[in-house]
């Protein structure tokens, strides 16, 4: 049986970080997705292997399955309906799992993917011989959660070929899971990114997860219902990051100025809950759109400097910024910044020759533009198409 999934990445609009510490943040799914497929061997295959292919980066991974269940201790079928924790025990047995691998140099940032990869599949499938083949639309590590849309893909399309995938194989092209599997994906793919990131909100997995715009807060997520067109250009600074990282330098940070830090993350959930009502309101005419994206840009800004507070700031983000208020544009970082992604507001009104101009000038600079399509679907599943 084989079974293909794609999950989306995303952009946050407000509040990254923070949402970390209990603030509430805006984020929408953006139409780049990551793909999974799964496919367990026929007995004639004579595979025994549990093997994964990044096609993306040329790496093929295989473990025989028999050294999976020497070195792994919580081997886990039929606990797919019960996501749980990697144990210090278990992310041990992994961590020596990919040393075997000698995974070059260049692609060692991929390791900790790779381990949520492993404890997601042992959990939900023990060690049952499977082939997987990754492929993503999304830059790794630049803040559009491509972390989280690799987890997200990768637990619908095991879910789906375990117990607790009530689906029609036989539908032809991409279907959506019912609510109770969707949560359980959602689930699983949360225990993937705190491999990832150490410390997730579960933000990223939600909007990969459910699609549309969202308000989340503590884990419970609003979906946010829109009228307005909001268009966002994407520059790619190319400046490598680590989410993982960031988070765990503002946590720092938290630590040495708890009540300073208190009022900026305050201070942006309020960035964030203005945000959210000034694009659910309902849009009556171009003056009323221009009056909301001035204030969507200047939330957009408030929200950059107080980003700029809990230092993850980076050059090139301030390279993106000047070059972009010249043209009178709002921008602000995306994701947990340090270099990666940032936002850039496209007002309606914006004529398609400054789009072309400001886009000309940061790639110029070396960055890469894109525009994305905002508040698109979520993970999908489909039972054909595999390669
Ligand atoms: N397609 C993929 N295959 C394997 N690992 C992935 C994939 N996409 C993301 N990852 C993992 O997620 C990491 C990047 O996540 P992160 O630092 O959170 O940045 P972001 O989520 O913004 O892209 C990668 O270094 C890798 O470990
Ligand atoms: C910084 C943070 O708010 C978002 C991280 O997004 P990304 O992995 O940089 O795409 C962390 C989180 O919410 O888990
Ligand atoms: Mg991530």
């Amino acid at each position: 049986m084989e079974v293909r999934a794609r999950a989306p990445g995303k952009i946050i609009l407000a509040g990254e970080h923070a949402v970390v510490h209990g603030s509430t943040a805006v984020a929408a799914a953006i139409d780049l997705y990551t793909y999974v497929s799964v496919r367990f061997p026929t007995p004639s295959d004579n595979d025994d292997a549990i093997k994964i292919h990044l096609k993306d980066l040329a790496l093929e991974l295989s473990w025989p399955v028999g050294k999976i269940a020497e070195v792994l201790p919580e081997l886990g079928s039929n606990a797919a309906s019960s996501p749980r924790s990697s144990s210090l025990e278990s992310s041990k047995a992994i961590a020596s799992l990919i040393e075997d691998q000698n995974i070059p140099e260049a692609n060692i940032g991929i390791t900790s993917g790779i381990s949520a990869f492993l404890w997601l599949y042992t959990s939900i499938h023990g060690n049952k011989p499977a082939k997987i083949v990754v492929t993503s639309e999304l830059p790794l590590g630049s803040g559009l959660g491509s972390s989280a849309a690799f987890c997200v893909a990768l637990s619908a399309a095991l879910l789906a070929l375990s117990d607790s995938g009530k689906l029609d194989f036989s539908h032809q092209g991409w279907q959506m899971f019912g609510d109770t599997e969707l949560e359980l994906v959602n689930k699983w793919a949360f225990e993937g990114e705190k491999i990832i990131h150490g410390k997730p909100s579960g933000i990223d997995n939600t909007v990969s997860t459910y699609g549309n715009m969202i308000k989340f807060r503590c884990g419970e997520l609003t979906r946010i219902k829109t009228n307005m067109p909001l268009k966002m250009l994407i520059t790619n600074t190319k400046v490598g990051r680590n989410t993982k990282a960031l988070v765990a330098s503002v946590s720092e940070r938290t630590l040495r100025h708890s009540t300073t830090m208190a009022s900026v993350f305050n201070a942006v959930d309020s960035i964030s809950n203005e945000l959210a009502a000034i694009i659910q309101s309902p849009v009556s005419d171009d003056l009323a759109i221009t009056e909301k994206e001035e204030k969507i840009g200047e939330l957009m800004e408030m929200n950059q400097g107080l980003l700029q507070c809990m230092g993850v700031g980076h050059s090139s983000i301030e390279t993106v910024i000047r070059t972009t208020v010249k043209y009178k544009l709002s921008t602000k970082l995306t994701g947990a910044g340090g270099g990666g992604c940032v936002l850039t507001l496209l007002p309606t009104l914006l004529s398609g020759t400054v789009v072309d101009k400001v886009t000309a000038e940061l790639e110029s600079s070396g960055f890469h533009c894109l525009i994305a399509g905002i508040g698109g679907r979520g993970m999908e599943i489909s039972f054909s198409g595999f390669s």
